[in-house]
């Protein structure tokens, strides 16, 4: 489904007529790109669309490092889209610059996760409260100290905090402090980076309570970055699920977590610890760590570690366990591929001696030698053996990936509605031609979804 008809389609489900504040359509932030080295970028942001209403609590979840502080950090323009576009009320904010940029930095902040590496503790509160109503020479003197008297009442501080320095404070109220200073010039639209994850757990709930009373005092619209699921699914009217630079989910909260589609989704609720330590937990257990943002895979973001991956019509009938011994070569080779060789590496295999990447006849002996293997299978891991005694993981990889590999290791997917409201995933398992992820995780894990 393209961008466009994606858009339509979740209009109808979601009423066209609502309030849209955000729209970010296609938005990439890399790093290091066309740095003095060269390379490749790291695509910590890569092609992700959606938008934000306004008065609303928008979730983003995903493991660690999947990009959602950069993208927090991109919508408030503390980092630079490298592609893309993001329009508040309809002005595309990535392309201001100078006066019109600052002017509008006053209607999006941002609350850090650490309050003790975001303010100043040789600023006593009351300055760092009104430092941003210097900077924008907001009223006079006297207006801005009273101005943040009151915002440090609102906030669950006391007025004579004002002449207080931050040490003297519990990290929850620094946590307050932070949010008071946010507050100063009124913005609409605010980034919560994991807000509460540096506090006690006896806190935390304190700080979300009055994050809500705030919101419904200031008609506040919220980005809300989070690793607990629990909290998200607190507070949060909506949740998106990133993983490696891509949104592989988005939608309503309760229908998110009651009936996940992805197959990404799928395994990061799978994981929410069981609060009964003898409850039998149904879980998908993730293989490895998610590949690095500079190489992320051709085809879909997931497919190196997706439990549901499509599998080719022809090789339907081999075991689960050679599948996933295929899939781990595949991982081997492409960190071959990717390993930078020392210069005393490449002697050494020039030699003919041993070097630190082992051989194919090891890597093989640990992978296939208690499963097994098809003669049409083993033939292509011959082939395959053959290319990489060469030295030459690339055309390894194109030998495994012609054989065993499907629309999920070559194609992008697209967006597809799915659920009750609408919502959107991606994943090709969507589209009519092939099975649902359901199905497929319960037949490969054993796993039922809300089981
Ligand atoms: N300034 C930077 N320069 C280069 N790479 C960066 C920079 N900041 C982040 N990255 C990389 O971009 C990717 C995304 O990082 P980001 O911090 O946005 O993820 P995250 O999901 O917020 O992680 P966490 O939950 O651990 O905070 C990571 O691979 C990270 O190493």
């Amino acid at each position: 489904m393209s961008q466009e008809s994606l858009r339509t389609d979740t209009d109808e489900a979601m009423g066209a007529d609502e309030d849209v504040m955000v729209e970010v359509s296609n938005l990439r932030t890399y790093y290091d790109e066309g740095g003095l080295l060269g390379g490749n970028p790291v695509k910590a942001v890569d092609g992700v669309s959606f938008e934000i209403k306004r008065g609303e609590t928008l979730g983003l979840v995903g493991e660690s490092g999947c990009g959602k502080t950069t993208l927090g950090r991109t919508l408030v323009q503390l980092e630079q889209a490298t592609g893309g576009e993001i329009r508040f009320d309809g002005t595309d904010i990535t392309e201001l610059s100078g006066p019109k940029l600052k002017a509008w930095r006053r209607d999006a902040q941002i609350v850090f996760q650490d309050p003790d590496s975001s303010l100043n503790d040789r600023m006593t509160v009351g300055e760092i409260v009104r430092e941003p109503l210097d900077v924008h020479d907001w009223k006079t003197p006297d207006e801005r100290r009273q101005h943040v008297r009151d915002l440090l009442e609102k906030v669950g501080l006391q007025r004579e905090h004002y002449y207080r320095y931050p040490h003297q404070f519990s990290g929850g109220q620094r946590q307050r402090i932070g949010i008071a200073r946010t507050l100063t010039l009124e913005p609409e639209f605010i980034v919560l980076d994991e807000p509460v994850s540096a506090l006690d757990v006896s806190v935390q709930a304190e700080v979300i309570n009055l994050l809500e009373d705030l919101q419904d005092e200031f008609g506040l619209t919220y980005l809300f970055i989070a690793h607990d699921l629990s909290v998200v699914r607190h507070i949060c009217d909506r949740v998106a699920v990133m993983y490696l630079g891509n949104i592989m989910e988005i939608g309503p909260t309760e229908e998110l977590f009651t009936d996940p589609s992805n197959p990404y989704t799928h395994a990061l609720l799978s994981a929410i610890p069981e609060p009964d330590p003898t409850a039998k937990k149904n879980r998908i257990t993730l293989q490895g760590t998610p590949p690095n943002p500079r190489f992320p895979p051709n085809g879909c973001p997931f497919s190196t570690r997706c439990p549901a991956r499509i599998r080719p019509e022809e090789y339907r009938h081999l075991s689960n366990e050679l599948w996933d011994r295929i899939d781990t070569l595949r991982e081997v080779l492409r960190e071959r591929h990717r390993a930078d060789r020392s210069v005393s590496d490449r002697i050494k295999a020039l030699l003919g001696k041993e070097t630190r990447f082992g051989t194919i006849e090891e890597i093989y002996d640990e992978l296939f030698s208690d499963v097994s293997v098809p003669e049409e299978v083993q033939s292509v891991l011959d082939e395959i053996a053959e290319h990489v005694r060469q030295n030459d993981e690339a055309t390894a990889l194109e030998v495994l990936a012609a054989d065993f590999e499907s629309v999920c290791g070559s194609e992008h997917p697209e967006f597809y509605p799915v659920g009750e409201s609408n919502r959107v995933s991606l994943c090709h398992r969507h589209d009519d031609s092939y099975r649902d992820p359901e199905p497929v995780l319960e037949e490969r894990h054993g796993y039922v979804p809300n089981e």
